[in-house]
């Protein structure tokens, strides 16, 4: 069986990139035995030929016209609506440079296992080859790929979500490197399903799924999996976050970056709507990304920013014009919808949209309201340019990225960890980012509401072993660094009556405001073990009621409850043995004192 993936990365062999490109194409064509290549261009022609393909084997079902012009639905099969981590494999030579992290297969069995299944998979299709630029086409941040995929439904998508085509393909040309990925909807078996990765040969072999952050390779796979390994080597960051600009009435715009696990709110904080009092004041939130950032030290020591994606693969269920008017706005039109329900008059519907109702669900039988189970699946999704949005910030595509004065991580926890807190230093912020737990949603398979450990968001997300990567993220803080300020945040907290306390959605620009003038060392807080809490006069709370119980959780600090929440961040590390960092442990142990 021939290996498909170049043991070094392609700028490596000595032959012109294309030289290289086509012959990788040709070694997987002669595996996967299709009956036609089609080389993407990203044309709008191009597109309308493909839509117009899925319309007519079903895979689209057009919208309502009318109310959704140029918008679509799509239906994965019934087993294939999450990504699946427990099939996501990285593969390094070393199981330890995968860490405990990740499932581990050697490159060679994982090589052999992919290729076994690619062989003539292909056969009776299509097999497109898919040029694209993460991040804008101009940006000495951005990195291409190729993908290869016998799904129509996946171009159509990384249309959307990358910067796709003919610019990316000249791209690749000049940079004289590319992510490899490949990938299959084979017979979308979940026997048959595995999603590999191999960093070291910047090579991604997908098989068996149809969906997401499986199948849309530029995204979860090349974006963080991949390029959390590449960034460690060249020293930047690819990261699980949104990236939002807030701007004050003075004009002055400040970037704040945001790590928060799969369906915790990140689209709707990126796409905040400021409550009254704040935009009759002028105050604005600009959109730069809802889910992936990269970031690199600037000449100026600050670290600069870019979403590397050109669209959104939002979660549809829970968006409305109150939780998220500018997302409600962005999917009005050349959208693509996947497993939300539909009405009678065929307009899509999801659960919490507040209004309109279903009457075919995801799967498309006829939806049975005395059922209880939802119409729209809990992990529908909408995939939407990015400049559709409202709120898209103009400085989104800046070439040398936005300039980020603070890092957010933050989860669901419904006890114990307070509405905002900021971290004494870097190292510590590190540590708080390490250490983020949070209770898991639908957003991957598997149980809900179970408190995991999930460092900076990144669990299903980090190409390596977790030690390592807090070490190069400790490795920033050198000479010369204006680094930004971490924090954390929870919007969860519920009071004992099980009701969160917080208001959240739009309400929470009050706490970015907080950050800010912290940034800015404009605003007053209370020196902790767990670090700086602001009390809540230091907030504007103006139109909100918090009553004393939320007072005391939302701005409090439970000492018996840190104490053993830091006892149990110390087990976390040991279970990295030696490689963590002593630096970060010490940091545990330095807080674990102060708790006494
Ligand atoms: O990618 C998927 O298959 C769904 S999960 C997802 C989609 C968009 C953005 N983030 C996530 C995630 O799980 O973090
Ligand atoms: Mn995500």
């Amino acid at each position: 069986m021939n290996n498909l993936s170049p043991k070094t990365p392609v700028h490596d062999t000595g032959r012109s990139t294309l030289a290289a490109l086509n012959d990788w194409v040709a070694q997987v064509a002669a595996l996967t035995k299709p009956d036609t290549i089609h080389w993407c261009d990203g044309s709008d022609a191009e597109n309308a030929a493909l839509i117009a393909k899925m319309e007519g084997d079903g895979t689209l079902i057009r919208l309502n016209e009318q109310t959704h012009p140029n918008s679509w639905l799509h239906r994965s099969h019934p087993d294939d609506v999450a990504r699946v981590e427990h099939l996501t494999f990285v593969c390094t030579p070393r199981q330890d440079d995968a860490g405990p992290n990740n499932h581990w297969m050697s490159p060679a069995e994982g090589h052999a296992k992919m290729d076994a299944l690619f062989d003539g998979c292909m056969k009776g299709r299509t097999m497109y080859v898919i040029p694209y630029c993460m991040g804008p086409i101009d940006s000495p941040l951005s990195r291409c790929g190729v993908e290869i995929t016998d799904s129509p439904y996946v171009v159509a998508n990384m249309r959307i979500m990358t910067r796709m085509g003919a610019p990316a393909l000249a791209r690749i040309e000049r940079e004289g490197s590319f992510v490899r990925g490949l990938h299959s909807i084979g017979e979308l078996d979940p026997n048959r399903r595995f999603i590999m990765h191999f960093p070291e040969e910047l090579t991604i072999k997908s098989f068996g799924s149809g969906y997401g952050g499986n199948a849309l390779l530029g995204k979860k796979c090349h974006a963080l999996r991949i390029a959390s390994h590449q960034a460690r080597s060249e020293g930047w960051l690819a990261e699980h976050m949104l990236i939002l600009g807030l701007e004050n009435p003075q004009g002055e715009t400040h970037y704040i970056a945001a790590a928060f696990p799969s369906a915790c709110g990140k689209t709707n904080l990126a796409m905040l709507i400021p409550p009254e009092g704040y935009r009759a004041q002028g105050w604005k939130v600009w959109t730069v990304g809802d889910d992936i950032c990269w970031m690199r030290p600037g000449a100026d020591g600050r670290l600069y920013a870019i979403n590397p994606e050109a669209g959104f693969f939002g979660v549809a269920p829970g968006t409305s014009i109150n939780s998220n008017p500018n997302a409600l706005k962005t999917v009005a039109h050349d959208t693509i919808f996947t497993n939300v329900a539909v009405t009678a008059d065929n307009q899509p519907w999801w659960e919490g949209l507040g209004g309109g109702k279903p009457v075919i669900d995801w799967r498309g039988n006829d939806y049975d309201f005395s059922k209880g189970t939802p119409a729209a699946h809990p992990n529908s999704r909408f995939t939407v340019s990015a400049k559709q949005c409202p709120s898209y910030s103009p400085r989104a595509e800046d070439a040398q990225g936005v300039p980020i004065s603070a890092i957010v991580f933050g989860g669901r926890r419904a006890s114990l960890v307070p509405l905002v807190f900021e971290a004494r230093d870097w190292t510590h912020g590190v540590l708080v980012g390490a250490a983020m737990g949070s209770e898991t949603t639908a957003a991957a398979t598997g149980a809900v509401g179970v408190m995991r450990r999930d460092p900076m968001a990144m669990k299903p997300f980090c190409g390596y072993n977790f030690a390592d990567y807090f070490a190069h993220w400790l490795s920033f803080d050198a000479a010369g660094a204006k680094l930004p300020k971490i924090f954390h945040v929870n919007w969860f907290r519920k009071g004992d009556d099980g009701k969160f306390m917080w208001p959240g959605f739009g309400d929470n620009l009050r706490v970015l405001e907080w950050m800010i003038r912290r940034v800015k060392g404009e605003a007053a807080a209370v020196e902790t073990p767990i670090g700086h809490l602001p009390r809540p006069a230091d907030l504007n709370l103006d139109g909100i009621a918090l009553n004393q119980e939320a007072q005391d959780k939302l701005f409090g600090f439970d000492h018996a409850g840190w104490q053993t929440e830091f006892a149990s961040i110390g087990q976390y590390l040991e279970e990295y043995g030696p490689r963590m960092p002593q630096a970060l442990k010490d940091e545990q142990q330095r807080i674990a004192a102060a708790l006494g």
